[in-house]
């Protein structure tokens, strides 16, 4: 998709947007910004969105932020991205401040258990493997036959996913089970409420982005993008991280554009 083919409606919303007093432009990190990818350590970003993040981020009154379901200093280390890039990993938890909620040592304990049961599981089941994060585990198919997959993930499912505190989250190849409750719509709160934003956009493609699509406000000039296939309460969808790409750039040069025609 080049700019020119920017679905119209999608492209009325973004042009308002980029004209608000104070924007905050907002993705989701994998299948976003970043190709979805057989191994999690190979995720680098797509050149042409770190370039519209980057010069984003140096305009007038606009905030720039990727919220993501990684380990915020993973984040950091795949994407490059630094101040005044805003990172938050964890599924909207993890702020360069800290987590949202303490974790205590309960979690920790508790954490530990869910890491080793995923580990029985993965170690039965060829192409399987568990990536730990500091309040969550993720069991990972992606690279496992359909069988082992499906298997795996219903003996997570069945097992350490129904221990009590436990919160199950749902993903692409992925089942991910913390120790505390996330939200990347809260997250997207506190970055509003932080920059005083007039009007967030967000990009998303996964299964928790929808908490961030339930949080914005489309009536008053939020823009929710969906990225790709599946069920959304996103306003608009585009296909891939492509067109993450040429949305973000028209995003940064409209804005670009408005802030030296109003200077
Ligand atoms: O919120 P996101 O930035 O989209 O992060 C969601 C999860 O992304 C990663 O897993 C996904 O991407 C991997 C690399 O492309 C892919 O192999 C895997 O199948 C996907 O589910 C990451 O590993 C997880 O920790 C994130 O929660």
């Amino acid at each position: 998709m080049s700019a020119t083919g920017i679905p119209t409606e999608l492209r009325e919303a973004l042009l308002a947007a980029a004209r608000v007093p104070r924007l905050l432009l907002s993705s989701d990190y994998d299948g976003c910004i970043s190709p979805l990818v057989s191994r999690p350590e190979d995720a680098v970003p797509n050149p042409a969105s770190v370039a519209a993040i980057e010069a984003a981020g140096a305009l007038a009154d606009t905030a720039v932020a990727v919220v993501s379901g990684r380990e915020l200093a993973v984040l950091a280390e795949l994407s490059g991205l630094r101040v005044p890039v805003t990172l938050v990993g964890s599924h909207g938890s993890e702020f360069d401040t800290g987590f949202a909620v303490e974790i205590t040592n309960e979690h920790r304990e508790l954490l530990g258990r869910i890491t080793d049961e995923l580990r029985t599981i993965a170690a039965e089941h060829p192409g399987t493997r568990v990536e730990t994060k500091p309040a969550s585990a993720v069991l990972h198919v992606r690279n496992a036959a359909p069988d082992d997959a499906e298997t795996a993930l219903q003996r997570a499912r069945s097992g350490p996913a129904t221990w009590p505190g436990v919160e199950v989250t749902e993903g692409k190849a992925v089942v991910e089970l913390a120790v505390i409750e996330t939200s990347k719509g809260l997250a997207l709160d506190v970055l509003r409420d932080r920059f005083g934003a007039d009007a967030v956009i967000y990009l998303g493609d996964d299964v928790t982005d929808e908490k961030a699509f339930a949080h914005l406000h489309t009536e008053t000039g939020d823009v929710s993008i969906k990225v790709g296939t599946g069920d959304t309460t996103a306003a608009y969808r585009i296909e891939d991280t492509d067109d993450v790409a040429t949305v973000l750039e028209f995003v940064t040069a409209r804005r670009r554009e408005w802030l030296a025609d109003n200077a």
